[in-house]
């Protein structure tokens, strides 16, 4: 992209998310949480208050009522776009004299910031999919995976741009899901480790010719500028089949993560295998002040760059409010 006209972002701009919801040329349509439950219709509810606590994550109180009011349409909503999907695979195998063997698994993309609740949002779908009467196989990969280890974020400066798109190896995400839209068998993907907060050298998830796959993470709708020689590159959402954006004003998404990061200290952190270990013995006021560091110079920024900017990419919007309950939804109508 010419440099002279991207736009540069300030930590202090506003969010501009009223634009989308508010607007009438906005090319989503705006549902409260209660017009959107009543979408569930008859979709059975086949999980269970103890299934919804073991899928969730440190600091996220979503229950069985979340379930009902916006998960349960999420699923119908789903299940009305992959059976479309399949049937029309099956309509153009036809004209592509393709092997009938192939299965071209439809992939969901979950984006938005860190500490936003993608991990539970993706859990829980993958759960609620999986429950379908027609049984789907259901995988979930997260991108932490991709991110390039530490020796070679330490090599080239990056180590405090963990999480921003220079920080992965897109080209093996790009491999990865065109692998699995392939229909390949045991495709591998990378995995990470918040404990060691590096990639794991020779540990794989195996991934075999899922129905549907979800793919989470920060930068999953990112769209990459064009390289100089004019080359066609796939942005990675040209592989999904529908996509998510988790959002939630950026002062909640905030002190999700403040939260989180005290009440890690208090767990994960008191492992002596934990690269954020040192933490654990800090006061209560030093600890406060490396989460603040870390969200402001980090992970807000690169909300801001690079994540807040693909929200309008979204096909589905899931805008949460203070008590990380979903109080607005955002559907594409165009
Ligand atoms: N330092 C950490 N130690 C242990 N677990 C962590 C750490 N940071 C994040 N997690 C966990 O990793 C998962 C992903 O977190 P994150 O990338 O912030 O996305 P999100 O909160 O949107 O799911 C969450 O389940 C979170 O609880
Ligand atoms: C690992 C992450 C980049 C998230 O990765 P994702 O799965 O979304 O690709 C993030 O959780 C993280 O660790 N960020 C670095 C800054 C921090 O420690 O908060």
């Amino acid at each position: 992209m010419d440099q002279s006209v991207k736009r540069s972002t300030s930590l202090d701009d506003p969010d501009p998310f009223d634009q989308l919801s508010g607007s009438e040329l906005s090319p989503y349509r705006r549902f409260a949480a209660s017009e959107w439950a009543a979408f569930r219709a008859d979709t059975p509810l086949t999980l269970t208050e103890d299934e919804v606590k073991r899928l969730r994550s440190l600091n996220d109180p979503v229950d069985l009522d979340e379930v009902r009011r916006i998960y349960l349409s999420m699923s119908r909503l789903l299940y009305a776009h992959v059976e479309a999907s399949q049937s029309l695979f099956e309509q153009r195998k036809r004209f592509l004299s393709v092997d009938e063997a192939i299965k071209t698994p439809f992939i969901i993309g979950i984006a938005g910031s860190v500490a936003v609740g993608k991990s539970t949002t993706a859990r829980i779908l993958k759960e609620l999919l999986a429950r379908w009467p027609s049984s789907p196989k259901v995988d979930l990969v997260t991108t932490d995976g991709f991110l390039l280890p530490n020796a070679v974020l330490r090599e080239h400066g990056l180590m405090e741009r963990k999480g921003f798109p220079e920080s992965y190896d897109v080209s093996a995400v790009l491999k990865f899901l065109s692998a699995i839209k392939a229909g390949e068998q045991a495709v591998r993907a990378p995995i990470y480790s918040h404990m060691t907060y590096d990639v794991l050298p020779d540990e794989f998830i195996t991934i075999d010719r899922p129905d549907i796959l979800v793919f989470e993470g920060i930068n999953v709708l990112q769209v990459r500028d064009l390289p100089e020689d004019g080359k066609m590159v796939p942005f990675v959402s040209d592989y999904f089949d529908f996509s998510i954006y988790i959002d939630a004003p950026e002062e909640l998404i905030h002190d999700w993560y403040v939260t989180r990061f005290m009440q890690l200290r208090q767990t994960a952190f008191r492992d002596p295998r934990s690269f954020f270990h040192r933490y654990a013995e800090l006061s209560e006021t030093a600890a406060l002040s490396i989460a603040e560091g870390l969200w402001s110079n980090i992970n807000l920024r690169n909300l801001k760059e690079n994540i807040q900017p693909t929200r309008p990419r979204a096909d589905l919007i899931l805008r949460k409010g203070s008590d990380h309950m979903v109080e607005e939804v955002l559907l594409r109508k165009l």
